[in-house]
């Protein structure tokens, strides 16, 4: 089929001129026409595109519309093209942001406006990513409140211009979503689920999806070696958390109209999940950090101050950084293949990466070795590595992890969808050495050259906190988390002995176990994305700007 032959080809007004107007398989394209152009004796055309795929909807242009924007023109356009319609599309604007903008064409009869819309309707209805009918689940709570707002003003009105229609729940309750998706929700209704909230509303999104998509084939996600099925059902993110991070890494930029266009015009970002066991029970599943010791108290300290909002971290970070805690283990892991890159190579995951695109073989489809290499791994020799230490922090990066907080994030060649996880090590250090490394993640300086820091892309690890049998005797009446609350153990001081331990956040959730085991399930879901891209498109600047909605306003 071809791209190029064209479908439509018309001179049509566009505000006061005069413009040629072409609509092919991929391109809508516009220039001044010639006459126009020697009218105004204006030199060379200035042309624009729009890719159909990037095209939101094309509508009919009512009156009040058309009559603000183009009230100058109104006289000519009224005698000789008295009929238009309006194509809303992607304009890509600063730092991975997009917006909708809207350009609209006069024409001389009815008929023609008619075919201008059908044609390029019918183009559209061959975009078959395109979600028409979405599951919407908004947390009121998350980050500074403003979900259901963020939700109503800014996304409902261009979901609404691009068709899709949306079945709406605003959650109750924390895990209201995660339950309603295992069990209730008609899943065959939709195209995709869509969360309004942060990571950690994310998190029971995936929760969710991914163990209904495991009950409904039968698999048992208790098993750590179990092949999990990949969900089918897309998920879109609306940012309206603390962090975002799961947004920002995907998408480049925390924006909620931004996340809608990309929901509207059907990306897809495949995405690797960490499933996360404590001997042969299903803890929980990990997308972004999975982070002990620094993190893992942070986090625990954070949750208590809830209702400071996304300041909470801040606190909770000076805290955590002054306790400057240690703890003692055993984290043993199976590296990733060597063509996966490393967490040092500088490669960054980008739109349409190379890396991820390498697809794994089925005998490791799910970071599987074949049996025989791993069970001779397993005794000792080659493939799983083990490290005996004390350390500060040890964290698990399956993608990034960039946020505004840390814009290239806390590995930030780590892949989304490679099938493996940067583990970071800090060992035990002074307090300026690891305020040297905590603040490479706000520069450009590389937060991984440090003589107590190691770092290794790996697809599967354990951590085995010391004495944990000791401790395990010890608190047999007493939940574990009550005990990593109160870490004893700070590096300034000499610790010959320590039965402390930190706990584990997953995500942003604390975990119930410090002895876990993790495995990276390649690209288990997907989302509406498409990774960060690598430079902006050329946009062009109009001579009358397009209108740019909904009205920029600030709700963040
Ligand atoms: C000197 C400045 C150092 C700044 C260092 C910034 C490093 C930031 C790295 C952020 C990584 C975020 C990973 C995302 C994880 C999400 O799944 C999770 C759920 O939303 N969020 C968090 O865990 C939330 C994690 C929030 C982390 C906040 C860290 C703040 C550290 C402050 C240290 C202060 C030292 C001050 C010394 C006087
Ligand atoms: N209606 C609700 N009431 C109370 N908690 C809720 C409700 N709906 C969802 N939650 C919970 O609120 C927690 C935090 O939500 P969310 O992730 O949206 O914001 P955040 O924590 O501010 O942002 P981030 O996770 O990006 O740091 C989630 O773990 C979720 O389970
Ligand atoms: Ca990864």
């Amino acid at each position: 089929m071809d791209k190029q032959a064209k479908l439509l080809s018309s001179k049509l007004l566009q505000k006061h001129r005069l413009v040629e107007v072409v609509l092919n398989r991929s391109v809508l394209a516009w220039e001044e026409a010639e006459e126009g152009r020697k009218r105004s004796n204006s030199g060379a055309a200035h042309s624009h595109t729009v890719q159909v795929c990037e095209i939101v909807a094309v509508r009919k242009t009512e009156d009040e519309d058309d009559a603000q924007k183009t009230r100058k023109s109104r006289k000519e356009a009224d005698q000789l093209h008295p009929y238009a319609f309006t194509v809303s599309y992607v304009r890509r604007t600063r730092q991975h942001q997009w917006r909708c903008a809207d350009v609209t064409f006069h024409c001389p009869s009815q008929e023609l406006c008619e075919q201008w819309i059908r044609v390029t309707n019918e183009q559209l209805s061959l975009l078959t990513d395109r979600p028409k009918s979405l599951l919407v689940y908004i947390n009121p709570y998350g980050g500074k409140r403003r979900g259901k707002r963020i939700y109503e003003q800014k996304v409902a009105p261009v979901f609404r211009r691009a068709g899709i229609s949306a079945d709406v729940i605003v959650t109750e309750r924390a895990n209201h979503a995660r339950d309603h998706l295992k069990t209730e929700a008609n899943l065959d209704k939709y195209d995709g689920v869509v969360c309004v909230g942060g990571d950690g509303m994310f998190s029971e999104i995936l929760h969710g999806l991914a163990s209904r998509t495991q009950t409904d084939h039968g698999v048992d996600q208790n098993q750590p070696d179990a092949e999990l099925v990949p969900c089918s059902l897309r998920i879109g993110i609306i940012p309206a958390g603390s962090t975002d991070c799961i947004c920002f890494a995907t998408v480049g930029t925390n924006d909620p109209v931004t996340s809608a266009l990309h929901i509207i015009v059907g990306d897809s970002q495949p995405m690797d999940v960490c499933s996360v066991h404590h001997n042969d029970s299903f803890l929980r599943f990990s997308v972004s950090l999975l982070g002990y010791g620094f993190y893992g108290d942070l986090l625990t300290d954070s949750e208590r101050k809830r209702w400071l909002g996304p300041a909470r971290y801040d606190l909770s970070g000076v805290k955590t950084f002054l306790s400057h805690n240690y703890y003692e283990g055993t984290v043993s892991f199976l590296p990733a293949e060597d063509n996966l890159g490393s967490p040092r190579d500088k490669l960054q995951c980008r739109s349409g990466c190379r890396i991820c695109q390498h697809k794994p073989s089925s005998n490791d489809q799910h970071g599987e070795m074949s049996d025989e290499k791993e069970k001779s791994a397993k005794g000792c020799s080659s493939g799983w590595t083990t490290i005996h230490g004390k350390f500060i922090a040890i964290n698990a990066a399956s993608m990034s992890c960039a946020c505004p907080r840390s814009p290239k994030g806390l590995s930030p060649s780590a892949h989304l969808a490679d099938g493996t996880t940067d583990l970071i090590l800090v060992r035990k250090c002074s307090r300026l050495d690891f305020f040297k490394h905590l603040l490479r993640h706000t520069n450009k300086d590389d937060q991984f050259d440090h003589s107590f820091v190691e770092v290794h892309r790996v697809r599967k690890f354990r951590f085995q906190p010391r004495h944990h049998e000791l401790l395990s005797l010890e608190d047999l009446s007493e939940p574990v988390q009550k005990k990593a609350f109160s870490p004893i153990c700070s590096a300034q001081t000499t610790c010959s002995y320590s039965a402390a331990h930190s706990s584990w956040t997953c995500d942003g959730e604390i975990l119930p176990h410090a002895a876990i085991q993790v495995s990276v399930q390649c690209q288990l879901i997907r989302l509406f994305a498409r990774g960060i891209e690598e430079q902006q498109q050329q946009q062009f600047v109009f001579e009358d700007p397009c209108t740019l909605w909904p009205l920029e306003q600030s709700t963040n």
